[in-house]
């Protein structure tokens, strides 16, 4: 199938290589002319493991180009799937302004029958705006040009990407009719997953409850985790039992300092805004952002109890991504953490395989290392926030005998404590009963 694929980010990119492996004929569109030159090149705006290398193959094979002409991609292409941002404006909703410019364009320039496929997480209703926006633009230009709107939300992770767009687990495809059902049907034909097939507003709503349910997980357990710290229960036991019902499952039921990135924060508050214009307001999503907003703080309260003044003491940070496998920092707990020590006029070093570029425009003005070890020589405390492996692994007792003094706290509950505490250090995690 021709395939065009508008907006040439995370999601854009990673999907367009899936589909090409599927022996899909993609051309990538974006605005950003510096982008486009550099993944024709097979360089990757953001870090994600395997895709470079499967794109130098795919471009010369010829399954997939790069361009910033949207007119001949649109007029080249079958499917157009729609793959821009969707980011918050300040009352938390979701700012759709990029799929709406998208659908105007499509409108202007289309001259047969499409199938318009938002992949974009957008609000329940955007696809019927789209339909809208292009039946406008079409009427202007006198032209009466059948076209479909589908919704197909994208569920990948940072730092699995390639491995989600490849394997996903289910493809929800929402759409209301036939002809679009077949050819999106057709198009997935290749994969194993499962498909559930929706109208077009529950897909929108599906991806959405999605998101927001594994927020509220994490924000649950976070929550519980406080509760358990003060009445000398373990958390990580706690998720164990629980995970073992399979009605509840253990993933995302580990305790940590808080959840980040570009979607749940962004999703969850795009719900709860959505909820209230509505009037029919979702409490529980107010209660999974204040637990979430209060996380990292609630952390580094105990910290600063532990260590007492924070001020002149060295603290060394480990781990600055949102979660391991990506150079995103985008609502990433280090920022909050590496805050409230700069408040408390702490001194810190910190380390992160490829995240400090993007932390140091925020923070110039602290130390980087280039290995979490230079990061902890003479250190007062470690902070442990991103469970990268290289993190994990270290030699941690030749780490201990190259502090200052043995205080770490494990912000993800990643090491092993009673084997941290048998080295000698004195070890803080989230939730845990000597804390
Ligand atoms: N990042 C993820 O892991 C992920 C996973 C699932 C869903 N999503 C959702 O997918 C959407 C895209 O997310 P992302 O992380 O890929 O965003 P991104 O910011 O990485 O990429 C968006 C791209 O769209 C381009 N763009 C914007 N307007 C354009 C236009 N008019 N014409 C051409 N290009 C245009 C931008 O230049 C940018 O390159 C969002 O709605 C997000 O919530 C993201
Ligand atoms: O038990 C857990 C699981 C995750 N996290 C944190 O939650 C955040 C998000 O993690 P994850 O979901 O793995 O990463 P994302 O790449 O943001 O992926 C989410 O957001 C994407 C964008 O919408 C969706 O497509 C994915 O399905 C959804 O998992 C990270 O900060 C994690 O550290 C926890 O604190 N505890």
């Amino acid at each position: 199938m021709n395939i065009a694929v508008i907006g040439a980010g995370y999601v854009g990119t990673t999907t367009s290589v899936a589909f090409a492996e599927y022996g899909h004929k993609v051309i990538v569109v974006d605005h950003d002319l510096k982008k486009i030159e550099k993944l024709q090149q097979s360089i990757l705006p953001f870090y994600e493991e395997g895709i470079e290398d499967l794109l130098k193959v795919l471009i010369t094979k010829g399954n997939i180009s790069f361009t910033e002409n949207v007119n001949s991609a649109i007029n080249q292409s079958d499917l157009l799937f729609i793959t821009v941002g969707t980011p918050s404006l300040d009352d938390g909703v979701a700012d759709i302004s990029y799929v709406e410019e998208v659908a105007r364009t499509i409108g202007q320039h289309m001259n047969d029958h499409k199938i318009i496929v938002i992949k974009s997480t957008v609000p329940i209703g955007t696809g019927d705006k789209v339909k809208d926006i292009i039946n406008e633009e079409l009427a202007n230009r006198n032209k009466q040009i059948p076209f479909d709107v589908v919704s197909n939300p994208e569920f990948l992770r940072e730092g699995k990407a390639l491995h989600d767009a490849r394997y996903p687990e289910r493809i929800v495809i929402g759409c209301n009719s036939k002809k679009a059902e077949k050819e999106m049907k057709d198009l997935y034909k290749e994969v194993n997953a499962q498909l559930l097939i929706t109208s077009v507003k529950d897909a929108e709503m599906i991806k959405y409850a999605s998101n927001t349910f594994l927020a509220t997980k994490i924000s649950f357990i976070n929550e519980l985790a406080r509760l358990c710290e003060k009445m000398g229960v373990d958390i990580t036991n706690v998720a164990k039992g629980m995970g073992l019902d399979s009605r509840i499952g253990p993933q995302f039921l580990h305790a940590g300092i808080g959840y980040g990135g570009s979607c749940f924060p962004k999703d969850v508050k795009a719900l709860k805004a959505l909820s209230l214009q509505e009037k029919i307001p979702l409490h529980i999503l107010e209660a999974v952002t204040h637990i979430n907003d209060t996380q990292a703080e609630w952390f580094m309260q105990k910290v600063k109890n532990t260590l007492g003044d924070l001020s002149g003491k060295r603290i060394a940070i480990l781990g600055l991504t949102f979660k391991p496998d990506t150079d995103d920092i985008r609502e990433a707990s280090s920022i909050k953490i590496i805050d409230f020590l700069i408040k408390n006029q702490a001194v810190i070093s910190a380390y992160d395989p490829k995240g400090i570029e993007h932390v140091k425009k925020i923070f110039p003005s602290i130390t980087y290392t280039s290995t979490p070890f230079e990061a902890l020589q003479g250190a007062d405390a470690i902070i442990l926030v991103t469970e990268w492996k290289d993190i994990i692994e270290i030699d941690w007792k030749a780490a201990k005998n190259s502090m200052n003094q043995p205080f770490l706290f494990d912000g993800r509950n990643a090491l092993n404590a009673s084997r941290m505490v048998k080295l000698g250090y004195s070890y803080f995690g989230v939730g845990l009963p000597s804390n």
